[in-house]
């Protein structure tokens, strides 16, 4: 259920909490401007936790997409003035190089009442405060897509005018989801590097090492069912073991035996330091991602 948006005196975090609180069902009207991949992604793991499609609104540039989203969990299309109007939340899921426009078509519908929640690689908080009206509470979201299967890592980080009831919104909002962790603002392009790409090393790591299984003679759905259920079982065992990854590879690591040699060789071919070097890069496109928006 939305709240009543006709009283400006009063915005939804304060004074009494929000509707529903403690339960998805009801807790808020969200709105999700460009329901891309992660936008799809958002509103698609808050259907499963439960939230009431019709409480979930989005935007899309493309009619066909629309009407693909609205078929697949019957959730309401919107433009951004009717999402402005209906939504407590506004969840800016576009492009970081589609934002301008964006801001354009928000600056005028937005004010204080509405919290403005960004999934955005490298904007900063400060650019919405910046183009939106005085006082817009803005917490910055670096989530990953995983949150398709509820498992997603976000990572949240308040503005200038986020409170703490704000913050603890977009917590409930995407524990709904997965995990959440709260950040300074000034690491999150680190995080984005990190946890927002993250998935993408793992699918590589995955896809390389199922190609290594046809290079072995393998059958392709073999390779990747072996594949897939050992990701699967060593990442189960390093959310559930409370182990360091250390210690789980060296107990699979028999001495003169098959592991030692594979690891040999992922040392030879400088496998760590390419790692390191991938998620810095990452990470500085991130800041300059934010930069590109610094003087506008
Ligand atoms: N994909 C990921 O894993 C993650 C992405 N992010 C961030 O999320 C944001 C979106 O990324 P992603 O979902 O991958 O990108 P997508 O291109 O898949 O999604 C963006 C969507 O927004 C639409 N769009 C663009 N401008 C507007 C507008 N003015 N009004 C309505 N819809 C609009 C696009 O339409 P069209 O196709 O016509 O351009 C597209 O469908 C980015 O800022 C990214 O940094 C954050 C974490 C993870
Ligand atoms: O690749 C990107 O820019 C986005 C941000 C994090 C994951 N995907």
């Amino acid at each position: 259920m939305g709240v009543d948006r006709l009283d400006p005196g009063s915005p939804p975090w304060e004074g009494g909490g929000w509707p529903g609180h403690g339960t998805l069902k009801g807790m808020t009207t969200i709105a999700v401007l460009g329901a891309g991949k992660i936008g799809e992604a958002l509103l698609s793991g808050l259907v499963q936790a439960g939230h009431d499609p019709e409480e979930l609104l989005f935007t899309e540039r493309s009619a066909e997409r629309a009407s693909e989203l609205v078929k697949r969990y019957g959730v309401v299309e919107a433009d951004v003035a009717g999402a402005a109007t209906r939504a407590d939340v506004l969840v800016v899921a576009v492009k970081p190089q589609d934002i301008e426009p964006l801001l354009d078509e928000l600056a005028p519908v937005v004010d204080r009442r509405t919290l403005v929640v960004s999934l955005c690689a490298g904007l900063p908080t400060s650019l919405f405060e910046r183009r939106l009206a005085e006082g817009t509470p803005v917490v910055r979201v670096m989530p990953n897509t995983p949150m398709v299967v509820g498992a997603a890592m976000s990572a949240i980080s308040a503005g200038r005018h986020a409170t703490d009831e704000h913050l603890a919104l977009v917590e409930r909002l995407l524990s709904s989801v997965g995990r959440v962790a709260r950040v300074p603002e000034a690491q999150q392009d680190a995080v984005t590097a990190l946890s927002g790409s993250g998935p993408a090393y793992f699918f590589y790591l995955v896809e390389a090492m199922i190609d290594a299984g046809i290079l072995l003679g393998i059958p392709r759905a073999l390779a990747t069912e072996l594949i897939i259920q050992s990701a699967v079982g060593a990442a189960t065992m390093l959310a559930e073991s409370g182990e360091h990854p250390v210690t789980l590879r060296e107990a699979v690591t028999s001495p003169a035996g098959t592991t030692i040699m594979a690891i040999r060789e992922l040392e030879r071919h400088g496998v760590r330091a390419a790692m390191l070097a991938a998620i810095e890069a990452a990470r500085d496109r991130s800041e300059e991602l934010g930069r590109a928006h610094q003087d506008d």
